[in-house]
């Protein structure tokens, strides 16, 4: 058996939230990842559709109804204690001010600028699709 066979796996959802031709990046509060950035989500709950999971983690952690509007892209990643399994999807915030519950900050930044920010691995991907994304941002 190798060793990503007996690691957990984690299915996390996360929100790609667009306003005024910027996207949100948070940067992380606590634990093995404090101080790196990613977009805000978290673990699907074994009832909800990975779309309700991404509301709910947002409202929890953001304090905003959002609406979440298409599915952008999948991650796989093998991190040292598990194994990541990431559904990002592209939304939008429909109501309420933003407020940092979990996160240490965060920020509106444009597609341009989202390769000089300190990304968990996983997200680096998506930062990169996103920022040569030519059609979300003509
Ligand atoms: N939410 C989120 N987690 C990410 C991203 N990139 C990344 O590597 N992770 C990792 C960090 C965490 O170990 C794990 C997700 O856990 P979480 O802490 O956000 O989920 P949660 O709020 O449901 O969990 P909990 O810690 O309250 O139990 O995935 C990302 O862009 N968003």
């Amino acid at each position: 058996m190798t060793t990503s066979q007996i690691k957990k796996k984690i299915h996390v959802v996360a929100g790609i939230l667009i306003q005024n031709g910027k996207i949100l990046a948070t940067q992380r509060g606590y634990g093995e990842f404090k101080g790196g950035w990613e977009f805000p989500g978290g673990k699907v709950e074994p009832h909800e559709t990975k779309e309700e999971a991404l509301v709910r983690e947002l409202k929890e952690e953001l304090k905003v109804d959002t609406s979440i509007q298409k599915f952008y892209e999948h991650i796989d990643y093998e991190y040292p204690s598990f194994l990541l399994s990431m559904d990002c999807f592209i939304g939008t915030i429909k109501n309420g001010e933003l407020q940092l519950v979990e996160h240490e900050a965060a920020k509106w930044v444009l597609p341009a600028d989202l390769l000089s920010i300190d990304w968990l691995p996983a997200d680096l991907p998506i930062a990169q699709k996103l920022a040569q994304d030519t059609l979300l941002f003509p």
